[in-house]
Parts: C-alpha cells; sequence; structure tokens
C-alpha cells in the first residue's frame, strides 16, 4: 500500500464543498468514477481510465480475474490510495477528499476482518463499537448483540475468534460493518477461501442486506456468484472496464449455444457444419455449437433432410460466463 491519503485531515471547506457535491450528482450513482486510474510507484497500471456507476439499490458486482484491478479500484474508492489521475465520488461525495464524511456511512469488509483472536466474537464487536466516537455507549450492548443476530453468531458470541471457522470470521467481519446502518457495503471478495457452505451464508446474508435498501458493492472472480446474488455487475479485465450494466441484460447481450439432442451425433455435427455452426462440441448425444446469424427453423429443417433423429433442438439461455467469452475472446480464467 502507498500514499496513506486518507489519514490527511481534509481541507476546512471539504464538508460544505461536499455538501454541493452531493447536490450536484444526486441520481449518479452510489460510486461513480470517471478515468479512474492507478499507476503503481514500479510502473504497474493496475486500473485504466475506469468509468463505473453503482445505482443506489443494487448488489453491484465487481467481477474479473485475479490481478484485474479489482482490489486496487476499492481502494481508491475507499480512501486508501490516491487515484494516479481521474475521480472517484462515493455517496455523492469525492475521495478521498471527504472520506472523513463519507466513511462512516460506508461498511466495509477488505481482505478479511481484522480480528482479535483471543477475544471472544462479542468482545471484538464491543471494541470495534468502542473505537466508534459516534457511538453511544450506553447502546452498545444492545448494537452488539443485534450485529451479532444479524449474522447468526448469536449463539457463538462467547467463542474465541480464533476457534471460528473461516466462514465464521468473514461473518462477525460483516457484523462489525453492520454495527451502524450503512449506506453502503463494500466487500472484497467476501467468499474467498470459504467453503460451500460458508458461501451461501454469506451470500444469503448479501441478498437479506440489500432487501433491507443497502446497496451493496462485492467483488468476485466467480462469475456464478455473481449470477447468483447481484443485480448488476461490472466486468474488468487486465485494469480496464470491459462492460457494465444489469446481470440480466450482460447476459442477454451474448448469444446462448444451439443444443440439438440427438442418437445421430456424427451426422448432425456434419450438418450443423454445412449450416454455418461455429465452434461444434459433440459429447455424448449432445452436439453444441454457436448459433449461426441464419433462422434457426432453416438449420433444424436442415437435420431432419438429412436423416438426422433429432430428440432436442433449441438455444440455451446465455450465462454471463458466455457474455465474457463474447466481450473479450477469451476465457474465464480464474487463475488470472
Ligand atoms: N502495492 C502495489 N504495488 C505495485 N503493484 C501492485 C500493488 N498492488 C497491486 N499491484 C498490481 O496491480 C495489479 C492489480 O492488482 P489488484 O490487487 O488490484 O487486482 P485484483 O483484481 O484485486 O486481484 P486479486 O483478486 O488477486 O487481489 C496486479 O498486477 C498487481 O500485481
Amino acid at each position: 500500500m502507498d500514499e496513506p491519503s486518507a489519514t490527511q485531515p481534509p481541507p476546512p471547506d471539504a464538508d460544505a464543498d461536499a455538501g454541493a457535491d452531493a447536490r450536484a450528482h444526486a441520481g449518479a450513482g452510489v460510486i461513480a468514477t470517471r478515468g479512474l486510474t492507478k499507476r503503481y510507484r514500479g510502473g504497474q497500471l493496475a486500473v485504466d481510465g475506469l468509468d463505473l456507476t453503482v445505482p443506489a439499490g443494487s448488489v453491484f458486482g465487481f467481477l474479473g480475474p485475479n490481478g484485474s484491478g479489482k482490489t486496487t479500484t476499492i481502494r481508491m474508492l475507499m480512501g486508501l490510495i490516491a487515484p494516479t489521475s481521474g475521480t472517484a465520488r462515493v455517496l455523492g461525495q469525492p475521495m478521498p477528499r471527504a472520506s472523513r464524511a463519507v466513511l462512516p456511512q460506508v461498511g466495509a469488509l477488505i481482505e478479511g476482518p481484522a480480528l482479535y483472536g483471543f477475544l471472544s466474537g462479542r468482545d471484538n464487536l464491543t471494541r470495534y463499537d468502542a473505537a466508534d466516537p459516534t457511538a453511544d455507549p450506553r447502546t452498545r450492548r444492545t448494537r452488539v448483540a443485534q450485529a451479532l443476530d444479524r449474522v447468526g453468531l448469536s449463539a457463538a458470541a462467547g467463542k474465541k475468534a480464533k476457534a471460528y471457522s473461516l466462514g465464521m470470521k468473514q461473518r462477525l467481519g460483516l457484523a462489525a460493518a453492520l454495527l451502524q446502518p450503512r449506506r453502503l457495503l463494500v466487500l472484497d471478495e467476501p467468499t474467498n477461501g470459504l467453503d460451500p457452505q460458508g458461501m451461501r451464508e454469506i451470500r444469503t446474508l448479501v441478498r437479506e442486506l440489500a432487501f433491507d435498501g443497502t446497496t451493496v458493492f462485492l467483488s468476485s472472480h466467480l462469475l456464478d456468484e455473481i449470477e447468483q446474488v447481484c443485480t448488476h455487475a461490472a466486468v474488468m479485465a487486465q485494469g480496464r472496464l470491459v462492460t457494465q450494466g444489469a446481470v440480466s441484460d450482460l447476459a442477454a447481450g451474448a448469444r446462448g449455444r444451439l443444443v440439438v439432442t440427438t442418437p445421430d451425433p456424427g451426422d448432425a455435427a456434419r450438418v450443423l457444419k454445412e449450416q454455418g455452426v461455429g465452434d461444434l462440441v459433440v459429447a455424448e448425444d449432445r452436439v453444441t455449437g454457436e448459433p449461426p446469424e441464419r433462422d434457426l427453423a432453416e438449420v433444424n429443417a436442415a437435420l431432419v433432410t438429412a436423416g438426422v433423429r433429432v430428440r432436442g433442438f433449441g438455444v440455451e439461455r446465455a450465462s454471463l460466463e458466455d457474455a465474457f467469452v463474447a466481450l473479450t475472446g477469451e476465457g474465464f480464467d480464474v487463475a488470472g
């Protein structure tokens, strides 16, 4: 990490400016970046001209393989590092300048929660709450109990945090982020390293939080995770934005694959190739490929005319993965 700009006090007029900024940018998105760029001191261009718009009330998936610039972007959004160029606004205010006004309204879980293993889950939260100068000590116990309940850790509240599973630690981190009401939650790879059960718990929690009206911005390198929990997504590759929008629109932008089920797969593949179907894959009685531009009724008729026995013929719904492949011409390589 470099440039600890978040620790610098904002200039004296920042709050007044921030108010004017907020009014001028109302409706511009809970997060809005323009040309946001970060080049690290070593010369690595980690984020390149990012224009991101996160609508209020969305569960926004920030998707990209390892090393595509997600964490760097999140650090800039949270005012932890300064951009090389471009601007970032969070809740309508400029970051890192308005950090002091913005960050209390944002719950963040970045790179795993910082926990004291020798303290219980409850005592960890009590410490977090006590570190917040705006938190009333008289209502601390209630706040901590409610946060534990919110993430399903009430029964394990008395256990030492070092005895928690990774999933429980993540949930405790989320509970810390939820001690105060938040307008925005920023979660960096919240399910990374969790087992399937832990992943399900975090995803359910994210959906519940969104249902309550909190905007959730979460990064992930897992396409199916984004499809399962997110309403909107942005796709990053090598520091650049590939696409962004509603998840349903992104997937619809890509054509699904043509799937033919037949006891004559060899003949079917030959006819489909003649009909202009690309990227053919034969797997037992299923032949799949890229649908051609022409009317699919003609393709089906050609199969029947050639004597191919067709049991099933259709186009599978496109997934976000299809969209990613169509946009980048590459597979989605999670190893990056
Ligand atoms: N402090 C740093 N100094 C120099 N280069 C860095 C630094 N942090 C990250 N990078 C580089 O910037 C690029 C983007 O990294 P970043 O961590 O933002 O990606 P990411 O999408 O979050 O990946 P991951 O999921 O692995 O964290 C990578 O090439 C990385 O090596």
